[in-house]
């Protein structure tokens, strides 16, 4: 897992740090690593440090002394260095330092999008975690910056630190450095993929509370996906009850019985109507058709808001209590749900739930999963490029291929979920629930990765790929 805290918890936990180390410690340990990784980046993007050309945007926070701070080492390494001060004042003893060293440095100026573009590299310290809104209008032309490498101090400056929403225009960063710990913008869509690689320095803060956001890893999969033991049959290994597609939507049935099948269920039970039943027996023929005892439901893949007959099927399963995928059709009209009901929508889908607007989800998922998951009880598997789930705890998995954006792709995670929930040795423990499904959606992109190494994928192909990413994962071996 990789951690986030919040704001309100670093500067608590940074606050008890300093208070027992000599003044300015934190942050010459902050430049410190921030220069060394900038060095690096020209090194691999430039061919060195010595005489490249670096300009460092310095607001008046912390954040710029950061930059400041950092720019004074890299123009003792050689490099020519420009410290552009898009506030008033800045940190005194910071800019002081980059002086000595040689930085020249001058307020920002109108047109001064040009000057950073002819850099090499490019230093954001504009605003960290005191940043609030957009880019202020003065700066907002960075966004379209293009030609230097940039690293952002703590956080690409226009992004707000604790939802990673993106109200405004950004200054996305090839690479971001943050310190002590990761921040849950660094974590959450869309605002990961505008940080570029993170590098978490460490700068000695110790005792952070528990964390406010985690990023799953292959690695936390291949600990905790149920396999078989010695001891298991094919029930206590976990049946999966599916309630998906109808005379209409056949294909949806297909996907979600076998991306179950693929994840390792110890059994998969088919409820829906003659057709599709018997396309599923015949794509999977150790499928099981009718209702009976399962130890999780899918539900609603390729359900017609138009069937009664599944529909009915769907709420029934609900009324049982077992830990249940709710997915599309079944998404209407909810009855009362808990923590192991995983309502796993789309942005569009989600932004329904709440009469929202879908591109207000995009832009703030963890804010509006976080209501979907307050109003109903239930965890909430949002997906998306990175998929973020809301509910005991507050998970996501990193960025999916984008090849996974196809027809069908919902239904496999569906299934692959479904698996994941059978599995849970205490289908009741709401943080088992929200750690199967970010390992489903983890699972889902490394399937999806495998099965687009070759070009083009189908919905169909990751199921197939599932098995694969599984024993790919590190460590899964070794248990
Ligand atoms: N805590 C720790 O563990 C450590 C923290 N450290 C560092 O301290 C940083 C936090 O510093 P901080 O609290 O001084 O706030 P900070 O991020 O510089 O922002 C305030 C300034 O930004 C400006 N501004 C705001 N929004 C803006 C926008 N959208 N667009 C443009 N400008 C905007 C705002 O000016 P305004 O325009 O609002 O007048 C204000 O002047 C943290 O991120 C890390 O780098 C490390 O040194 C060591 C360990
Ligand atoms: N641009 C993207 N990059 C990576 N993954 C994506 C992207 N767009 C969608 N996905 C993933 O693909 C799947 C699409 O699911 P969904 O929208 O329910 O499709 P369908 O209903 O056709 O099955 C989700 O798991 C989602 O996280
Ligand atoms: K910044």
């Amino acid at each position: 897992m990789i951690a986030a805290h919040t704001v309100e918890d670093v500067r608590r936990t940074e606050a008890a740090a300093m208070a027992a180390l000599p003044p300015g410690t934190l942050m010459q340990r902050a430049a410190a690593a921030l220069a060394v990784a900038c060095a690096d980046v020209l090194r691999e993007s430039a061919g060195g440090v010595n005489g490249r050309s670096v300009v460092v945007l310095a607001g008046a926070g912390d954040n710029g002394g950061d930059a400041l701070l950092a720019a004074a080492r890299l123009a003792r390494r050689g490099a020519a260095v420009t410290a552009l001060l898009t506030a008033d004042r800045v940190h005194d003893d910071a800019l002081a330092d980059a002086h000595r060293a040689g930085v020249r440095s001058r307020p920002w100026r109108a047109g001064d999008e040009d000057v950073c573009a002819a850099a090499d590299l490019l230093l954001d310290g504009i605003a960290g975690i005191g940043g609030r809104g957009g880019l202020r209008p003065a700066f907002e032309g960075l966004s379209a910056v293009d030609g230097p490498a940039v690293v952002a101090v703590d956080l690409p400056s226009g992004l707000d630190a604790d939802t990673g929403a993106v109200t405004g225009e950004v200054l996305a960063a090839d690479l971001t450095v943050t310190f002590g710990t990761a921040k849950p913008v660094h974590l959450l869509g869309p605002a990961a993929a505008l940080c570029g690689r993170l590098l978490v320095a460490d700068i000695g803060l110790t005792d952070l509370p528990a964390a406010a956001v985690e990023r799953v890893e292959p690695a936390d999969v291949a600990a905790r996906w149920r396999r078989p033991r010695p001891s298991d049959d094919k029930y206590s290994r976990g049946v999966v009850g599916v309630v998906a597609g109808g005379p209409d939507y056949t294909g949806a049935a297909v996907l979600a019985v076998q991306a179950a099948v693929r994840a390792g269920a110890g059994m998969v039970r088919y409820v829906g109507p003659a057709h599709p039943s018997e396309l599923v027996r015949h794509a999977r023929p150790e499928v099981v058709a009718g209702p009976g005892r399962v130890q999780a439901w899918v539900l609603g893949p390729g359900v017609s808001p138009d069937d009664p007959e599944q529909r009915a099927h769907v709420r029934e399963a609900l009324r049982g209590g077992e830990p249940a995928v709710v997915d599309a059709g079944a998404l209407a009209d909810l009855p009362a749900l808990g923590p192991q009901h995983v309502l796993t929508p789309h942005a569009g889908e989600l932004a329904r739930l709440l009469g929202a607007d879908r591109s207000a989800v995009e832009a703030d998922p963890l804010t509006h999963a976080r209501r979907v998951h307050e109003e109903t009880g239930a965890t909430v598997l949002l997906k998306g490029t990175v998929t973020t789930v809301v509910g005991a705890r507050v998970l996501t998995a990193a960025a999916a291929p984008a090849w996974l954006a196809t027809a069908g792709a919902g239904d496999v995670l569906a299934g692959i979920l479904g698996t994941a929930l059978a599995g849970l040795r205490d289908p009741h423990d709401p943080e088992a629930v929200a750690c199967a499904a970010a390992d489903a959606a983890v699972l889902h992109g490394r399937a999806a990765a495998l099965a687009s190494a070759t070009g083009p994928l189908a919905a169909l192909d990751v199921a197939e790929a599932v098995p694969a990413a599984l024993t790919s994962l590190p460590g899964w071996d070794a248990l």
